[in-house]
């Protein structure tokens, strides 16, 4: 692993197909003069554009281009990096790539794999894991909100939020850790210097970039939302409502939806992943009871379940001994994940129903759903000075806070247990490093930058 990191690497850096200009780069532990000599024909000044023909191994020029060499460690990856601009056509930058690849093989020049140029940057101290991870976040950004986020984060906002904690965490465990080497002063140490209160502020704060990085969390990977009821109830009529387009088709026959329609929107700039699914109810035949057995695999699988009422039918014996039914098989779905929606308000009288009204025929009560789904999953955040986070760090900030717990709680017990106090802030500490990298297994990073693009 060690000595692939070694390894020159080459990728062309620019989206695939044709493109006003493409680049290739190439990153380099080691000196790439004699390479540079080989394709540009001359030497380069650092950190600046030279306008000169690529050469192939014939001496005939591939493309006329713009060479830029970064020497180390001033570069992207903080290795010396050599950028071949050239015209962004598919067969010019792999002609260009083959040719470097070719140069490269006395240095060991390899393909660079998904992530590697920014990998190389987080392991030479270039940004740190949460701010790598919002390189990539900021490529796939759908979003404006998405986008401006993961240049904040990319910029250091969380890893700066992250950083403050770690800072007052660190004092923390000092004082403890003093204390533990002067075991006959130890009570006085810790009161003269206010452990506790340090503890409930750091936990205080904690909470606060908690909330933060949920939001950021949110607004990168979405909410997943079902709709589900018996057949006919205006399911298929309300996600082409809220998708603003006929995606689903739309018949008065119970039955029509069979298969699972999804589409992406977003409210706020948070994505929404709808997903239509087919009537709930006894099937008929072969098609409608797997489409229904799917219905019930999204339900499972969904973080809000919009469960569709028809107020037209409401009261009606049949009617409510279906939506029984289906409420009976609902019970083992987390009460919270479910919100109750009466459709057709247009068409019934006043009812005493206990939920959301709204037509999914006029769009009444669409704004009022909106709100309510965004309410139901906690989004409260404006989205200036937003950042994008990962379910990942959401995580490693809630192993923070139960070690700060159980750190409260070995300190205030009688008499406190220092030792333990100690281990629970160290496993606290380790348990932040891993939002920026600074404690990680290897297999996570792996993870991490295998899901960037190439060249990247
Ligand atoms: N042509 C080109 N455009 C690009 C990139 C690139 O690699 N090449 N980037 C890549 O994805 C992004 C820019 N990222 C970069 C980050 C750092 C350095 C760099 O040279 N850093 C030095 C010097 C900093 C300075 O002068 O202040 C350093 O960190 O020491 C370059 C590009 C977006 N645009
Ligand atoms: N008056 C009125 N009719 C509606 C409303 N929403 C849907 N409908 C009608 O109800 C019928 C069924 O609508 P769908 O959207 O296909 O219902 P569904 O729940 O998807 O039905 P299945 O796919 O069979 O499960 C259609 O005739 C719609 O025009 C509404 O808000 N008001
Ligand atoms: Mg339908």
């Amino acid at each position: 692993m060690l000595a692939r990191h070694q390894d020159p690497i080459a990728a062309i850096a620019t989206a695939p197909g044709r493109g006003a200009v493409g680049i290739v780069r190439v990153s380099s532990p080691q000196d790439l003069s004699p390479f540079v000599q080989a394709i540009c024909g001359r030497e380069l000044k650092a950190r600046e554009a030279s306008y000169l023909p690529f050469k192939a191994a014939s001496g005939e020029a591939i493309d006329q281009g713009l060479a830029l060499l970064f020497p180390a460690p001033h570069s992207y990856t903080g290795e010396h990096v050599l950028e071949l601009q050239a015209h962004g056509g598919p067969v010019v930058l792999q002609l260009l790539l083959a040719r470097c690849m070719e140069l490269g093989t006395e240095l060991n020049l390899r393909l660079a794999e998904p992530g590697e140029f920014t990998q190389r940057a987080f392991l030479n101290g270039k940004l740190d894991l949460a701010q790598a991870e919002a390189v990539s976040d900021l490529i796939d950004a759908s979003t404006e909100a998405a986008a401006r986020s993961a240049s904040r984060a990319l910029a250091g906002a969380l890893s700066s939020e992250v950083g403050e904690l770690r800072d007052a965490l660190i004092k923390l465990r000092m004082l403890v850790e003093a204390t533990l080497d002067f075991p006959e002063e130890e009570i006085d140490f810790l009161q003269q210097a206010d452990a506790l209160g340090r503890l409930a502020r750091l936990q205080a704060r904690l909470e606060a970039v908690l909330d933060r990085t949920r939001q950021g969390a949110l607004l990168r990977e979405g909410i997943k939302v079902v709709l589900a009821g018996q057949p006919n109830v205006g399911k298929s009529s309300l996600l082409n409502a809220l998708a603003g387009a006929e995606l689903a088709i739309v018949t008065a026959i119970p039955g029509t939806t069979r298969d699972k329609v999804s589409q992406t929107i977003q409210i706020e700039g948070v994505p929404l992943h709808i997903s239509d699914t087919a009537g709930l109810r006894e099937a008929t035949d072969e098609v409608e009871r797997i489409g229904v057995a799917r219905s019930w695999d999204a339900i499972a699988d969904a973080d809000v379940v919009l469960f569709l009422h028809d107020l037209t039918r409401v009261g009606l014996a049949e009617y409510e001994a279906e939506d029984a039914e289906i409420r009976a098989r609902l019970s083992a779905v987390d009460p919270a994940r479910i919100l109750q929606v009466f459709n057709k308000a247009d068409a019934a009288q006043a009812s005493a129903a206990q939920g959301l009204r709204l037509s999914a025929k006029t769009g009444a009560g669409l704004h009022e759903l909106r709100q309510a789904l965004l309410q139901h999953v906690g989004w409260h955040a404006t989205p200036e000075g937003l950042f994008i986070a990962r379910e990942r760090h959401v995580q490693a900030l809630k192993h923070t806070r139960e070690h700060l717990a159980l750190a409260l709680a070995v300190a205030t017990q009688e008499p406190p247990a220092l030792d333990l106090l100690a281990e629970e802030l160290r496993l606290a500490h380790d348990a932040l490093g891993e939002i920026t990298g600074s404690f990680s297994a290897d297999d996570l990073l792996g993870e991490i930058f295998s899901k960037f693009c190439i060249g990247k």
